[in-house]
């Protein structure tokens, strides 16, 4: 008995260390919607950080449950194997309608769990310790799941902090890691009632708020979604505009789109020359015991250096 509650402690210690995919890059992110089993076989087949298969608001009201057995069918046969790693997650339908304990419940008893459930329209807490006792009863292993939350209300922003505070204790004794935070500009919009503009100048405090959140917590940052998909210019605009801010991906719906997500969330060979050197001047100015020192000009300390680590470890991801 003793040696039991031992290794429950043990394994709940060790959790964290084990998650999968906790690590791996999220700079697209894309929606597949579930019922279509043509754009499931083909999201399969892209080079994309990350596939999204959609319960949600990518599919009609009169498909939800096609949509959740479509999922399950192909969790069943276990995640494709590719050439890169990539994160496999579903979007299940919101807390506060009928679908989700059913989405949740036929892809948590899958033969093969997906990698990450992406929980969106969280407003407050309460909706998260919900889904915790939920995930803590279905998951019956001691395998682990990634949660990406979505925030998109003026009430979820309210209680953004809160939401990440309790989501970060309660990972600690069940069976999910918190990865994640995506902000959900479209559902924002019409619950605050912006008129949209080019320059999204409407959603700026928001769109800003959620990095500052989600970096304060450790967490990722997955940027708005752009609709406007046969326009790959102003994609390219967004996505820099958003990586500037901290953003670390971005929300994509149609396979045109990932190529250029991908790219702009990579750091540029300028930016790669930079950190690299900034790493080298650092380490040889630790050992002559100096902690901020100057490089090209520009004063450095522990946060830029930072910042060069960051770039370093994306620049791995380039070919
Ligand atoms: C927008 C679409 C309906 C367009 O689809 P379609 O008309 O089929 O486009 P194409 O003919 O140009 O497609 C070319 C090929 O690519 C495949 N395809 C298209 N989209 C996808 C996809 N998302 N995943 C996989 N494959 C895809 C087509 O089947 C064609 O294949 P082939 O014939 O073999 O060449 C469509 O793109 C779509 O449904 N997109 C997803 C929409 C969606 O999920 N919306 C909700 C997410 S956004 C969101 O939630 C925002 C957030 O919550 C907020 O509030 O802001
Ligand atoms: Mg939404």
């Amino acid at each position: 008995m003793i040696y039991k509650t031992v290794l429950k402690k043990l394994q709940l210690y060790l959790k964290s260390a084990f998650v999968r995919n906790y690590n791996v890059p999220r700079r697209a992110l894309m929606y597949v919607p579930g019922d279509d089993s043509k754009k499931i076989k083909k999201s399969f087949t892209l080079d994309v950080d990350c596939i999204a298969l959609d319960c949600e608001d990518g599919v009609a009201v009169n498909k939800k449950k096609e949509a959740r057995e479509t999922i399950r069918s192909y969790l069943d046969l276990g995640k494709p194997q590719r050439n890169i790693e990539y994160d496999l997650g579903v979007r299940i339908n919101a807390l506060d309608t009928e679908y989700w304990e059913e989405d949740l419940e036929s892809c948590l008893s899958a033969k093969y769990l997906p990698d990450t459930i992406l929980i969106p329209k969280v407003e407050n807490s309460d909706i998260v310790r919900q889904l915790s006792s939920k995930i803590k009863n279905l998951i019956k292993t001691d395998s682990t799941i990634n949660v990406i939350i979505y925030i998109e209300s003026a009430k979820a922003f309210l209680n953004l902090v809160d939401i990440c505070q309790v989501t970060e204790s309660l990972s600690k004794n069940s069976k999910f890691q918190h990865v994640g935070l995506v902000f959900g500009s479209d559902d924002f919009c019409a619950n605050i009632g912006a008129t949209r503009t080019e320059s999204s100048l409407e959603i700026l405090y928001a769109r800003q708020k959620l990095v500052l959140v989600a970096k304060a917590f450790n967490l990722q940052a997955i940027d708005m979604v752009y609709i406007k998909y046969k326009d790959l210019d102003g994609l390219k605009q967004q996505c820099e505009d958003g990586m500037r801010m901290g953003y670390t991906g971005k929300q994509v719906i149609h396979p045109g789109q990932v190529p250029i997500v991908q790219e702009a969330f990579l750091p540029t060979q300028l930016q790669i020359e930079w950190a690299t050197g900034l790493l080298k001047s650092f380490h040889k100015h630790q050992k002559d015991g100096k902690g901020a020192f100057t490089y090209k000009g520009t004063m450095i300390d522990m946060p830029t250096m930072k910042q060069a680590e960051n770039i370093v470890k994306l620049a791995k991801l380039k070919k």
